[in-house]
């Protein structure tokens, strides 16, 4: 990860009342000291044990760039998302004097810009944080836009806030490491955005290999990265608190949330969003009439990819109590986001229970004898 002999990387201005970009290309290490600007003295670089390796090698750069880089490594994937492991975070900071001047910086998947994100947030009502997504998901959804948060026992991203932050930086090398099946899951995030905002996408999911869709040097890869972190950008630019079009966002997510949390957070969450993309599909053919062709595509694309479409049947109950949590709910009704054609999200509220019932038919599949658990 040197910064020598990097091209120029390509930059994505998220905007609103706190802009920053987004810089995508190779070796852009050396980006992170612009990124967090000048009056920075201590940086917390918070990565899972996971990835000790590219975690250190961040520090040590930062501590050559002449910053204090203190180390936060934390628990791997969705266990980083736990209010103890914030507190621990809080302690190092506290312990090492960390002041509104200073900064977090995380490595990592989505859980850790997550996790980090929030550290950023509370620590002293709001520090600096800059994100360094080193999985799909993370570079084209998570680290993008400033949704942070944590799980609680009642469900997922429970407690969190919004909290920009100063800069991403999409290195496509840390993707060398990236398990197939990891980039796989982080793919539903990429199709999210084919289906609410960019038909392009779907094209160059449709028309080329999985060898080139998943090799990270290669030009595929890079355009579906560039254009899912271009949905983002406009969507968050114009709507940071979710106050409306940020909603669309959450294509796929009101039961892919609750798949989480029934399977205590085993399913990935790209795994779960792809059957929820699948639901609120069948959804939106029952409720807006979204055209057969459109459901079938979405399905093809997403079995192409290997993601799931379906979920158990016996679970039905429990995911509805789940989905009353979703953050999108008002009272007692429910709301979902919906397609009215490819690239024409809405909101739905409070469907019939009937016609949710329907659509869940449609994905559900029996379940799993002996207790196997699907990984995605
Ligand atoms: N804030 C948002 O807007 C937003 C958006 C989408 C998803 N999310 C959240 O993101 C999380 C999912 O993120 P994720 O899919 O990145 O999962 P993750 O962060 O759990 O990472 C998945 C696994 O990949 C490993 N890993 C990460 N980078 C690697 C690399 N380069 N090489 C080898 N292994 C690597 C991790 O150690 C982990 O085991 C969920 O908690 C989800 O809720 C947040
Ligand atoms: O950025 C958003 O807004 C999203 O909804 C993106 C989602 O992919 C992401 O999983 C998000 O964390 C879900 O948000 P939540 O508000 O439903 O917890
Ligand atoms: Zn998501």
């Amino acid at each position: 990860m040197s910064s020598e002999n990097a091209a120029e990387p390509r930059r994505i201005e998220v905007g609103g009342d706190q802009s920053y970009p987004v810089l995508v290309g190779s070796s852009l290490l050396g980006e992170l000291p612009g990124l967090l600007g000048e009056h920075v003295r201590k940086v917390l670089v918070v990565y899972p044990r996971a990835l000790r390796t590219t975690g250190d090698a961040v520090r040590e750069d930062l501590a050559a760039s002449g910053y204090e880089a203190v180390a936060a490594e934390i628990p791997d994937a969705e266990e980083a998302k736990h209010i103890q492991v914030a507190a621990f975070c809080w302690g190092v900071l506290g312990q090492s004097d960390f002041t509104r001047s200073d900064a977090v910086v995380s490595v990592g998947g989505g859980a850790v810009s997550d996790l980090a994100g929030f550290v950023a947030a509370s620590w002293l009502r709001g520090v600096k944080v800059v994100h360094v997504p080193t999985t799909l998901l993370g570079m084209v959804d998570a680290a993008v836009g400033g949704k942070t948060g944590i799980n609680t026992a009642e469900g997922k991203n429970l407690v969190g806030a919004f909290h920009p932050p100063a800069g991403v930086v999409v290195d496509v090398d840390t993707l060398a490491t990236l398990p197939r099946n990891e980039l796989f899951t982080g793919m539903a995030e990429v199709v999210k955005a084919g289906f609410i905002a960019d038909p392009a996408i779907l094209d160059l999911l449709e028309n080329n290999s999985l060898d080139d869709i998943s090799d990270h040097g290669g030009a595929v890869l890079r355009e579906l990265i560039e254009r899912a972190i271009a949905v983002k950008a406009s969507v968050v630019s114009e709507d940071l608190k979710e106050t409306g079009r940020r909603e669309i966002l959450n294509y796929g997510h009101t039961l892919g949330h609750a798949i989480e949390l029934a399977e205590r957070y085993q399913w990935r969450h790209g795994a779960a969003v792809s059957v929820g993309m699948m639901f609120a599909a069948e959804l939106s053919s029952l409720t807006r009439g979204l055209p057969d062709a459109v459901v079938d595509r979405q399905r093809d694309i997403l079995r192409k990819l290997g993601l799931p479409l379906t979920y158990r049947a016996d679970r039905w109950h429990q995911l509805l109590d789940s989905m009353k949590r979703d953050k999108k709910a008002r009272g007692a009704l429910l709301r979902f986001v919906v397609l009215d054609d490819l690239a024409r999200p809405t909101t739905l509220e409070g469907p019939d229970p009937a016609l949710l019932f329907a659509a869940f038919q449609e994905v559900a599949a029996e379940a799993p004898r002996g207790g196997a658990v699907q990984l995605g």
